[in-house]
């Protein structure tokens, strides 16, 4: 794909798809509760129709229209032995929270994903719940996809997360919630709590106690009306559009707004960006607007607790520290290289091509700016958001950016492109 912007400002107001976590939450926890469940606003990317296309397999009905997704909750005995492989795609989230949830019901089921799924490691969830009495088989001894799990009685665990990961801790969660007695999951820092929320939105029970979370086995779930706020993470890419393309002002309504997600706005507020945030209301997630307008930056340093908080928003923060007076370290961000793709090496590699000043560290990256950046040739790497970041950084080049494999961006942002469009002035 061709990107020849010619450095536009960007200005208008855009609401940006329901957030990727939430969406997958909402048909799992729709799927296990008894009843209908009603989802607005659900992000209709690549990786939650893969959990919809899951759940269908496990004999669940779930409706599509245009404005709601309507999942008949079967219950967890419910759950029926599917006829064929459980295909993630794409999806980290799916594979890992699945495992979770298959690894107490009384079938078996084999789950498969993509070429990048094939890579991401899976130890991480089946090592705990193997030892809560799950039954799984796995390529080298369960790492990885292809797997196959045979559902069997779980015990309770209280496990500390070696890793600040919510699909390790949700997996643990889902598991936890089939076993009998209470089970505790400790975390090394916060991470995404969407989980937690919505057993309280679908009438379960969940504690926290500073870092440990707390969970009761044998509950079950009622159906109920989900709000999808939109997904901070896909919002993040027109945060750093406004605050880099001169002359622009971007509104973004109805973002999510979870403290646990927030680390990008504690970011643009440690780099000086102009930026206003209005709560608006509250749907079982905090909502609110946000708006972005150009100024100039300073470069900072990002780490420790703030990681687990913008985990996936690093890559476009990498762009926008490259248009910062100054040096950004970005540090204890590991994790990023088992994402989609080695995210510090993909993200390095392709914004050097347009002209960054940046550098991969063991644990993440240096970026000197500020950079005039130029046109070249760049890819994806079948990364949806190393894809959209190429993108944002083609409008702010001086020179065209050719993009290989774009179609990757419709894992999480099937409107990217269209909303691109709308904001050039
Ligand atoms: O629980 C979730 O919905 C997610 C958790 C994060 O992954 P980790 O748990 O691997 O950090 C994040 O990167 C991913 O996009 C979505
Ligand atoms: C890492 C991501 O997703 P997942 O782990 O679900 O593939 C992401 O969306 O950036």
């Amino acid at each position: 794909m061709k990107l020849n912007f010619r450095q536009p400002s960007l200005d208008g107001r855009i609401e940006v798809p329901g957030d990727k976590s939430i969406s997958h939450r909402s048909i799992m926890f729709g799927a296990l509760a008894n009843g209908k469940t009603v989802i607005r606003h659900f992000l209709k990317g690549e990786d939650c129709l893969s959990t919809i296309d899951c759940f269908r397999k496990l004999g669940v009905e779930i409706e599509e229209t245009d404005e709601e997704i309507i999942v008949h909750g079967t219950g967890w005995d419910g759950l029926k032995e599917p006829s064929a492989i459980l295909d993630t795609g794409n999806s980290g989230t799916t594979t890992r929270l699945m495992l979770g949830i298959l690894a107490g019901l009384p079938f078996h089921s084999v789950m498969i994903g993509d070429e990048s799924i094939a890579r991401r490691p899976m130890d991480r969830v089946t090592v705990p719940l193997t030892s809560m009495g799950a039954d799984i088989a796995g390529r080298d001894n369960g790492r990885f996809t292809p797997l196959s799990i045979r559902g069997s009685k779980l015990k309770t665990i209280e496990y500390r997360l070696p890793v600040a990961s919510a699909q390790v801790k949700s997996a643990i969660i889902f598991a936890a919630l089939q076993a009998e007695g209470e089970s505790v999951i400790i975390e090394p820092e916060a991470t995404r709590d969407h989980t937690e929320k919505m057993i309280e939105q679908f009438g379960g029970i969940v504690r926290r106690e500073e870092d440990r979370i707390i969970i009761k086995g044998g509950q079950s779930f009622k159906g109920t009306d989900v709000y999808v706020p939109g997904d901070i993470s896909s919002a993040a890419f027109f945060m750093v559009a406004a605050a880099i393309a001169p002359g622009s002002e971007i509104v973004l309504e109805n973002t999510g707004l979870n403290e646990t997600r927030t680390g990008i706005v504690d970011v643009f507020k440690q780099m000086g960006a102009d930026m206003t945030i209005e709560q608006t209301s509250f749907k079982g997630e905090e909502i609110g607007t946000i708006t972005v307008r150009t100024s100039k930056l300073k470069g900072t340093e990002i780490s420790g607790a703030l990681i687990p908080r913008l985990i996936d928003e690093i890559p476009v923060i990498a762009l926008l520290a490259t248009q910062a007076e100054g040096d950004t370290i970005i540090r204890d961000a590991e994790e990023l290289k088992v994402k989609e793709t080695n995210r510090i090496d993909t993200v390095v590699d392709e914004l050097k091509k347009l002209g960054a000043d940046i550098e991969a560290t063991d644990d993440g990256m240096i970026i000197r700016g500020k950079s005039k950046l130029h046109g070249g040739s760049v890819s994806s790497h079948g990364d949806h958001r190393i894809g959209m970041v190429m993108a944002i950084a083609a409008l702010i080049a001086d020179g065209e950016v050719e993009l290989e494999n774009p179609e990757a961006i419709a894992v999480s942002y099937p409107e990217f492109f269209e909303h691109v469009n709308q904001l050039i002035k």
